[in-house]
């Protein structure tokens, strides 16, 4: 098993009261978490997001990328379903890390795109490894999602790793004239769907 289940708390929020559930890689000790909400059903698909960690988005609300805008927002729309989950995937700019993601913005700074920028750097475009979500749902006892996504890759990446997902659920929320050129990229480069 890679990854395991460590201890699980109510975490009230100003969505609503989710489950917190915390879980570590064996082979690194990385860390991951998931926030659920209501009544989870092994039969009827979950409503999820496997949301990837930006601290500059999530935390700061940095208007350079659309992520904490998403995060909020996925957090409503899993409590007005009723139940569903949210994976806090934490694997920082798209698994470069923290301080190469900077490095990448400052090469962004004077003109490269944010594929060109992991390129210059030595990195994929994308460095995510999405089967640690997979195992996340497992331990969930999650087979089948709805996922809330712009990104067909981590549709495939769930399929392929064994987590059925009925239905892609798009999130367009968060364009701004800061990020107007990365969502551009995305959607030409990641093959992203915005
Ligand atoms: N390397 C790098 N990572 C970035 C950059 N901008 C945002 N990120 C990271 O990208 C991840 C989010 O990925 P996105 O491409 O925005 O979206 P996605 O998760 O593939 O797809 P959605 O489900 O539609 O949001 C987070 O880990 C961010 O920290 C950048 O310019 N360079
Ligand atoms: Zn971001």
């Amino acid at each position: 098993m890679r990854l395991k289940l460590v201890s699980k708390t109510k975490l009230p929020t100003k969505f609503g009261e989710f489950t917190l559930v915390g879980f570590e890689e064996v082979v690194n000790r990385n860390n991951h978490i998931a926030l659920i909400y209501g009544r989870i059903s092994e039969e009827q698909p979950t409503l999820s997001r496997i949301h990837s960690e930006c601290l500059t988005g999530d935390v700061f609300l940095s208007l350079r990328c659309d992520c904490g805008v998403q995060l909020k927002s996925s957090l409503k729309k899993i409590v007005k379903e009723g139940r569903g989950v949210l994976l806090y995937h934490r694997q920082e700019g798209r698994n470069i890390g923290l301080l190469n993601k900077i490095r990448a913005y400052s090469l962004q700074d004077v003109g490269f795109d944010t594929v060109e920028a992991n390129l210059k750097l030595g990195f994929k475009s994308d460095e995510r490894d999405f089967r640690i979500c997979a195992d996340m749902y497992r331990l969930l006892s999650i087979k089948k999602i709805r996922l809330i996504t712009n990104n067909p890759e981590k549709v495939k990446m769930m399929q392929y790793f064994g987590i059925e997902v009925t239905e892609r659920v798009p999130i367009v929320v968060g364009k701004n004239s800061k990020n107007y050129r990365y969502l551009r990229t995305k959607v030409k480069k990641l093959g992203h769907l915005l």
